[in-house]
């Protein structure tokens, strides 16, 4: 039987770089299974570094959007974050009231990690009193010591009892949490005082990452989502923040922003190949520092120019030469192993190619006499023989370096090919669209390999790449390496 597809509405305010607020609820509400709706009560221009400034619409523009949605949509769960003002507190307890949906979580924002406001001070009563109107509320430290009306709670104990005065006084479950405070373990807990068991604890590692930002709006937009399937808080609680942490591993990779960055909220559905993303593109970025080091090798530089020494060229060439045997068997290899045919093909008219001519070329150069495989050359070949011998998907990530960086670097090497270049006829060939296009093709097939692959293997494909990326590096450095 398929599950139904819980229709959960997120009652916030904006956040334009997408980490925090009715963005990140949508994208929360999607990654735990949910359809998700959007009732905007503020605008707020803010990014990963703070707020900047907040409109609020008019109040009865606000009634207008819940009015759309409950007219014609039936709303299984609600999430509520920044109210900002006592009228807006009011149109929402009103709709809340009228609307009686099933599952509601109130995230009691009042104050953004940067340290800005985003609930004026004479609200926080209002927002007290709206409280009953939640089956949970989840406020963070600061945030739960204004309900409770007390300073902030400096240790995890005094945490606990606030969140208890707080459900006892209100009437209401409390979700405490304990991001803000320090150590490798983070504390939550769900406490009700009027449950058998009034506390019930949540740990968790403690993620080393800045990018926290929208971490309260994530998780609550999650628990509302689950809520609405499962009926059980502790169990709502307990399977989101098991995809908040791993969410929150992911945050820094997307880079977003120079503050305090998002979480990744897609991250897990990802890695799991549920969703597709550009696997290459993210390994690419990822070697970036071995292009760029590249890029800088005298060996190459000299080339470009055209000032290389002849000895260090027909030295590379030769090297070159002992490599592309060692790469057509390895390309052969995989052909071997390809499931698909045009793979098969592509690869077999790979080694074809570099045994016919790219040897042709070097033998123009070189006289094609064959020479002692230098120390360089031989780890490279060796590390493509065993990532081909591991199977297809480690041996075709470990050969597309080759493709790609060579095209990558033919481009520019290319764009230097004058007339007079004394190593024109070789420039040339690598800026050749028809190397481009191969490199294209092999990072495709690859590209389709790392999707389909379990993340295992993936991470053994990247392993695979990002050597032969190095052994590039090392290849072209050898010839005036002393
Ligand atoms: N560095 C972290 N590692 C793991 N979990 C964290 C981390 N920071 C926050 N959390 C979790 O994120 C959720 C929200 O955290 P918190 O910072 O307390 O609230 P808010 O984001 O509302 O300020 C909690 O479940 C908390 O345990
Ligand atoms: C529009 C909007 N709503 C809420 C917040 C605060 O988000 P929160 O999840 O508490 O995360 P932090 O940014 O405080 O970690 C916000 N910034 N904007």
């Amino acid at each position: 039987m398929t599950r139904a597809i819980p229709r959960v509405l997120s009652i916030a305010g904006t956040d334009p770089t997408g980490g925090a607020g009715i963005q990140a609820d949508l994208k929360s509400i999607a990654a735990n299974g949910g359809y998700g709706m959007a009732v905007v009560t503020a605008l707020v221009a803010q990014n990963t570094q703070g707020v900047r400034s907040v409109h609020t619409p008019p109040a009865a523009f606000l009634r207008e959007q819940l009015e759309a949605v409950s007219d014609d949509v039936a709303i299984d769960a609600v999430k509520i974050g920044m109210l900002g003002d006592v009228a807006t507190i009011e149109v929402v307890g009103e709709w809340l009231g009228r609307v009686r949906p099933r599952v509601v979580v109130l995230d009691p924002v009042m104050v953004a990690t940067s340290g800005d406001r985003l609930l004026v001070p004479e609200a926080e009563q209002a927002l007290r009193e709206l409280l009953p109107s939640a089956g949970l509320i989840t406020p963070n430290v600061p945030e739960l010591a204004v309900l409770a009306d007390e300073e902030p709670a400096r240790d995890w104990d005094a945490v606990v009892a606030q969140a208890l005065a707080v459900s006892r006084g209100w009437g209401v479950a409390v979700l405490a949490k304990g991001g803000h405070l320090d150590g490798d373990l983070v504390h939550d807990a769900l406490v009700d005082a009027a449950a058998d068991v009034p506390v019930r604890a949540l740990v968790a590692p403690r993620v080393d990452t800045t990018a926290t930002h929208g971490t309260g709006c994530s998780l609550s937009s999650a628990v509302a989502t689950w809520q609405a399937s499962e009926d059980d808080w502790f169990v709502s609680v307990d399977r989101s923040k098991q995809w908040l942490t791993e969410s929150l591993r992911h945050g820094a990779a997307l880079r977003v922003g120079e503050g305090h960055g998002p979480v990744s909220h897609f991250a897990g559905l990802w890695s799991r190949g549920g969703v597709r993303t550009d696997v290459t593109g993210e390994w690419w970025e990822r070697i970036a520092e071995v292009r760029a080091g590249t890029d800088a090798d005298p060996f190459l530089t000299g080339l470009a120019a055209g000032t290389l020494p002849r000895g260090a060229f027909t030295e590379y060439l030769a090297q070159d030469a002992e490599y592309l045997h060692g790469y057509a068997e390895v390309l052969s290899a995989a052909s071997a192993l390809a499931a698909d045919a045009a793979e098969r093909a592509f690869w077999s008219k790979g080694a074809a190619e570099c045994l016919e001519e790219e040897l042709r070329l070097h033998e123009s150069w070189t006289g094609g006499g064959r020479v002692e495989v230098s120390p360089t050359c031989e780890a490279y070949v060796t590390h493509l023989r065993s990532s081909v011998e591991a199977g297809y998907a480690e041996g075709v990530a470990a050969v597309l370096p080759c493709y790609w960086m060579y095209a990558d670097i033919g481009l520019r090497l290319a764009a230097a090919a004058t007339d007079e270049h004394p190593y024109r006829d070789w420039l040339v060939t690598y800026g050749d669209p028809s190397f481009a296009e191969a490199a294209a093709h092999a990072r495709a097939i690859v590209e389709r390999v790392a999707r389909d692959a379990d993340p295992a293997t993936r991470e053994r494909m990247w392993q695979a790449f990002r050597t032969s990326a190095q052994h590039e590096r090392a290849f072209f450095a050898a010839p005036l390496t002393p």
